[in-house]
C-alpha cells in the first residue's frame, strides 16, 4: 500500500495517492536495461521509487545507485526488507547485490540515475496527456532562483492559478508549507511532488534547478513550459570543476528535451549570459527565446541581434523600483517590485517575461500587475528588512557576485552613513571564494564582521581567517572598509555589528537568509539571523530611550 501524503509531512514521504502500477518487465522495456529476475519467482507491481534504503515503502523499485561515498547496492538488502519489490541499478551493483543474494528482480544499465526521472515519471504518472496537466516552469543561474521562483508564483496568483512551488526555502503543494532539505530534490520525490500537486489541483507549478540538479539527473523526465536564466558567476566550483563545466551544467536545461521555451537575462557583466542566449537560441529555435538585457546593457546582444526586451524609465519607489519592460516590436510592460536591490529588477524582469512566454496576453498580464502589484511579495531571508535605523537587513548572499550586489544596494545614499556587513563563508564548499568573498566586503563595506556560516565537518577558525586574508589584503590595497573584525559566535558577531552602528547605516547580515541552524561537524545549533538582529535592534533601542 502506498501512503499518500499528509499535510506537514517531509517532501520525502509525499506522494500522489494513486501511482500507476508497473510491472518490472514494462520498466525493463522503457529503460531497456537487463532484466534480472528474482530467484522466487514472479515479480510485484512497483507501485513508488525511491534512491534512498531509507525511504522505501512497500512496492518500490529501489534505484541503488554508485556514489562519492558509497555504493547504494549495498544498501538493498535493507530496501528489501523494507518492502522494495525490485531494483535499479548498474552492473558492479548487480554483482553486489548477487554476491549478497538479495533475491529481488534486478534492472541492469551502465546509466542507472539517468533512469531514475522516467522511471519515476511513468510510476507517478507526473507527465498526463497534454491538457490534463499542469504548466511548469524552471528557472536556473547563480543567483535569484529562489526569488524570480517567488515571484512567478505571485504573478499567477494574481492571474487567479493555483500554484505549486518547489525551492530551497520549501515546498508548496497545498495549504501547508513543507521545508525543503535541497533546491531541487531528488528525481523521485520531483515527479511524486509533481503528480501530487496535479492531484490537489495545482495548475502551475515553478521550480529552481540547481546545476547539482542537471548533473545528478534530478529533473530528467520533466518537461517545462519556460525556463528562465539568472546569471552565471562564481560557484560551486568544488563540483564543476572550472566555469565552463558550470556553465555546461546549466545549458542543459536550454534544450528540447527539457523546455519549450527560454527568457535569458543578458548582462554584460555576465559574459555566459550570452552564451546562453546563444546556446538557447540553437537549441530551442530562435522564436522560442526571449532575451532581456539589464540596464547599461542596451545594446546587449547574443550574436542574433539586440535584446528582445530592455528595461526603461527605472525609477526608485521607497526601497523598490518601478521601470518599463519595452520590446523592439513596441510592446511595453509597465513593472514595479517593492524588493531592494538593482537584481530584483532583473529577477522581476525575467519572471514577468517568463509568463509572459507561457502564453499570456500582455493586457492581462499588465492588469494583473496593475491590480496586485505581485512582485511586491516578500521573500523570506531574500534583502528581508528587519529593522531601520540603522537599516538592518537579512539576505542570503553567499558567493562573491551576490554579495556584492547587496552591499551596493544598501549603501546609504547618505554621505555619513557607513555599509556593516557580518559574513562567513561554508565549509566543504568551493574554498577559492573565501578570499574572494572577504576582498568584496572589504572593497563595498565599511565595517566588515567575519564569523562562521555552515562550516559542516571543517575547523570554522581557517574557514574565517581565509576570509579575513582577502578582506586584510583588499584593505592593505586600499580597500574601502575601516575595520576587519573576527567574531564568533555569529549572535554575537550580530550583536557587535548593532552596537557599532549609527542611525545612519546600513547593517546587512549575509549567507543564511532563511535558515534557522548551522551546522557544526553534524550538530545542529539553533540561530536564525532574523531573530538575532531583531533582538539586538530591540535591545539597542530600548537602551537609547533608557538613555534620553
Ligand atoms: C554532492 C551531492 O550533491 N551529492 C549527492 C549524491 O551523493 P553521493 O554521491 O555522495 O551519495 P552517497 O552518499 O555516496 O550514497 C550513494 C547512494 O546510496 C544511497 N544510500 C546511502 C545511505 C543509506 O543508508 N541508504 C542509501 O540508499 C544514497 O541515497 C545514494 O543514492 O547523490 C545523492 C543521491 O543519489 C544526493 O542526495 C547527494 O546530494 C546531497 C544530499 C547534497 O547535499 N547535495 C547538495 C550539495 C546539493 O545538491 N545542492 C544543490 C545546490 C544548492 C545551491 O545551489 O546552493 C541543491 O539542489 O540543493
Ligand atoms: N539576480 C540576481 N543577481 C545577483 N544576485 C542576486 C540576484 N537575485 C538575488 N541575488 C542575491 O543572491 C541571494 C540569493 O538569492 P536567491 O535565493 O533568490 O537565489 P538562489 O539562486 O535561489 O540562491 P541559492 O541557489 O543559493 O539558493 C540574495 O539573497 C541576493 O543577495
Amino acid at each position: 500500500m502506498v501512503a499518500s501524503a499528509q499535510e506537514g509531512a517531509d517532501a520525502q514521504s509525499m506522494r500522489p495517492s494513486r501511482p500507476v502500477s508497473h510491472t518490472v518487465e514494462d520498466l525493463a522495456r522503457l529503460t531497456g536495461a537487463q532484466l534480472v529476475p528474482a530467484a522466487s519467482g514472479a515479480a510485484a507491481a512497483v507501485t513508488g521509487v525511491v534512491l534512498n534504503s531509507r525511504e522505501v515503502q512497500p512496492g518500490d523499485l529501489y534505484a541503488a545507485l554508485p556514489g562519492a561515498q558509497v555504493h547504494g547496492a549495498r544498501f538493498a538488502a535493507d530496501a528489501a526488507a523494507a518492502g522494495a519489490v525490485a531494483v535499479l541499478t548498474d552492473p558492479d551493483g548487480a554483482r553486489a547485490l548477487a554476491a549478497a543474494r538479495v533475491d529481488l528482480p534486478v534492472l541492469v544499465s551502465t546509466e542507472p540515475r539517468c533512469w531514475v526521472g522516467p522511471v519515476a515519471a511513468a510510476v507517478y504518472d507526473s507527465h498526463p496527456a497534454a491538457g490534463a496537466g499542469q504548466g511548469l516552469f524552471a528557472v536556473t543561474g547563480t543567483n535569484g532562483k529562489t526569488t524570480t521562483t517567488y515571484f512567478i508564483t505571485s504573478i499567477l496568483r494574481a492571474l487567479g492559478h493555483t500554484t505549486g512551488l518547489i525551492g530551497t526555502i520549501e515546498i508548496l503543494a497545498g495549504d501547508t508549507p513543507v521545508p525543503s532539505r535541497l533546491t531541487t530534490p531528488e528525481a523521485p520525490h520531483v515527479h511524486s511532488l509533481l503528480a501530487l500537486m496535479r492531484e490537489r489541483g495545482i495548475t502551475v507549478t515553478a521550480m529552481e534547478v540547481s546545476s547539482h540538479a542537471l548533473e545528478f539527473h534530478r529533473v530528467d523526465g520533466v518537461h517545462y513550459d519556460v525556463a528562465g536564466f539568472t546569471n552565471l558567476t562564481q560557484d560551486h566550483l568544488d563540483l564543476h570543476g572550472s566555469m565552463a563545466e558550470y556553465f555546461a551544467a546549466k545549458a542543459q536545461l536550454f534544450t528540447r528535451e527539457r523546455t519549450r521555451r527560454a527568457v535569458v537575462v543578458l548582462s554584460d557583466e555576465d559574459p555566459w549570459s550570452v552564451a546562453m542566449a546563444r546556446h538557447a537560441r540553437e537549441n530551442l529555435g530562435v522564436g522560442n527565446v526571449s532575451t532581456v538585457a539589464l540596464r547599461g546593457s542596451d545594446s546587449a546582444s547574443c550574436g542574433d541581434g539586440a535584446a528582445d526586451w530592455t528595461l526603461r524609465s527605472l525609477t526608485r519607489k521607497g526601497i523598490g523600483t518601478s521601470f518599463v519592460l519595452q520590446h523592439t516590436d513596441g510592446r511595453e510592460l509597465r513593472v514595479h517590485t517593492g524588493l531592494p536591490g538593482e537584481f530584483n529588477v532583473a529577477n522581476a524582469a525575467l519572471a514577468v517575461l517568463m509568463v509572459l512566454d507561457s502564453g499570456v496576453a500582455v493586457e492581462t498580464l499588465q492588469r494583473a500587475l496593475d491590480e496586485h502589484d505581485p512582485l511586491t511579495t516578500s521573500v523570506p531571508g531574500r534583502m528581508q528588512l528587519v529593522g531601520t535605523a540603522p537599516t538592518s537587513l537579512v539576505d542570503f548572499a553567499h558567493n562573491p557576485d551576490a554579495l556584492v550586489r547587496a552591499l551596493r544596494s544598501v549603501d546609504p545614499q547618505d554621505e555619513h552613513g557607513r555599509v556593516i556587513v557580518v559574513f562567513g563563508a561554508t565549509g566543504q564548499r568551493d574554498t577559492t571564494k573565501r578570499p574572494v568573498m572577504g576582498r568584496v566586503a572589504a572593497e563595498e563595506a565599511d565595517i566588515v564582521i567575519i564569523t562562521d556560516d555552515d562550516p559542516h565537518a571543517e575547523d570554522p577558525a581557517p574557514i574565517r581567517e581565509q576570509v579575513a586574508a582577502g578582506a586584510r589584503e583588499a584593505v592593505a590595497n586600499g580597500a574601502r572598509a575601516t575595520d576587519v573584525l573576527v567574531i564568533e559566535p555569529r549572535a554575537t558577531a550580530i550583536r557587535t555589528a548593532v552596537r557599532m552602528a549609527r542611525p545612519e547605516d546600513s547593517i546587512i547580515v549575509a549567507g543564511r537568509g532563511h535558515e534557522t541552524a548551522q551546522d557544526f561537524n553534524g550538530v545542529s545549533v539553533p540561530l536564525d539571523d532574523r531573530v538575532e538582529l531583531r533582538d539586538a535592534l530591540a535591545a539597542l533601542h530600548s537602551q537609547t530611550k533608557e538613555q534620553k
